[in-house]
């Protein structure tokens, strides 16, 4: 497996107004250094407000850094260069139904990343995004469904066909899979390491849940206030972890009860 994703000082501040008149400056990431191997999965963890959704979103594009780096293949990614990010890196949102259009059917908004980055004829779109369906596990007739109409599991496998459509290099997930219960959720994964090895892309989520981390990671990136605390492979943190909060957050039944 070849380096990925170089991710280099990635730092990232937030403005908090403290009562009328006084800001207060957050590091919400500080300087955090990691690189992703093709095909590899990385699961961010950490308590409560340690950086975990900001660093996704920088990875996702969907925010700028203050300062550091993220290469994806060696070439450095620009801030607000969406077009060749959002083919090369794509997100699963973690609200299925929020994350979709309630006036568009699934089918419209699975063609819309097609039309905005494919010169394919529509024939050929309406195709992909048919065989995209069934690789998720749904049917044809969901093209003409509006979002209101899927039950939780379908929504995210929605979701989930929206985040492959251009076959690209990385995924992130923000807590994707926490507001599904558990059998639904149990589906989801195995689909998720289905694709993961039918398309050798890397996948770099955040959870709070560390069966789900122990289960799908390859390797685990631990924040704390912002600052990366450890990184390294699943089978490392989990039986000789440096830092006690490593081995709390991987051995509780509820990270969030950790804080
Ligand atoms: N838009 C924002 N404005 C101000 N502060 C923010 C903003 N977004 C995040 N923060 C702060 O940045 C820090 C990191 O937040 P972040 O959401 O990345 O943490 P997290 O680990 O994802 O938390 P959680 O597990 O609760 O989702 C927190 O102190 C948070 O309050």
């Amino acid at each position: 497996m070849s380096n990925l994703l170089q991710i280099h000082n990635l730092t990232k501040y937030y403005v908090k107004q403290v009562g009328w008149l006084k800001q207060q400056r957050i590091c919400a990431l500080d300087a955090v250094s990691f690189t992703v191997r093709q095909g590899e999965t990385v699961a961010i963890i950490g308590e409560t407000g340690s950086g975990k959704s900001t660093l996704i979103k920088l990875i996702a594009g969907i925010d700028t850094p203050h300062a550091g780096s993220i290469a994806l293949n060696g070439t450095l990614l620009k801030p607000y260069d969406y077009k060749s990010r959002c083919q090369q890196i794509r997100m699963i949102f973690q609200d299925g139904l929020a994350s979709l259009d309630p006036q568009r059917n699934i089918g419209q908004q699975l063609l819309e990343p097609l039309r905005f980055n494919t010169d394919w004829p529509l024939a050929k779109q309406h195709q992909h995004v048919l065989a995209t369906l069934e690789r998720v596990g749904l049917l044809a007739e969901h093209f003409d469904f509006y979002p209101h109409m899927l039950a939780s599991g379908q929504l995210a496998r929605v979701c989930i066909a929206r985040a492959i459509l251009l076959n690209p290099l990385v995924i992130v997930a923000d807590e994707a899979l926490s507001a599904l219960d558990p059998s639904i959720r149990a589906q989801i994964i195995n689909l998720l390491i289905d694709l993961k090895k039918e398309m050798g892309v890397s996948f770099i989520f955040s959870s709070h849940s560390p069966e789900l981390v122990r289960h799908l990671a390859d390797k685990i990136l631990v924040l704390h206030h912002g600052k990366m605390l450890e990184f390294d492979t699943t089978v490392t943190l989990i039986t000789k972890p440096k830092q006690p909060l490593t081995q709390a957050l991987l051995h509780m039944e509820n990270l969030r009860k950790s804080v």
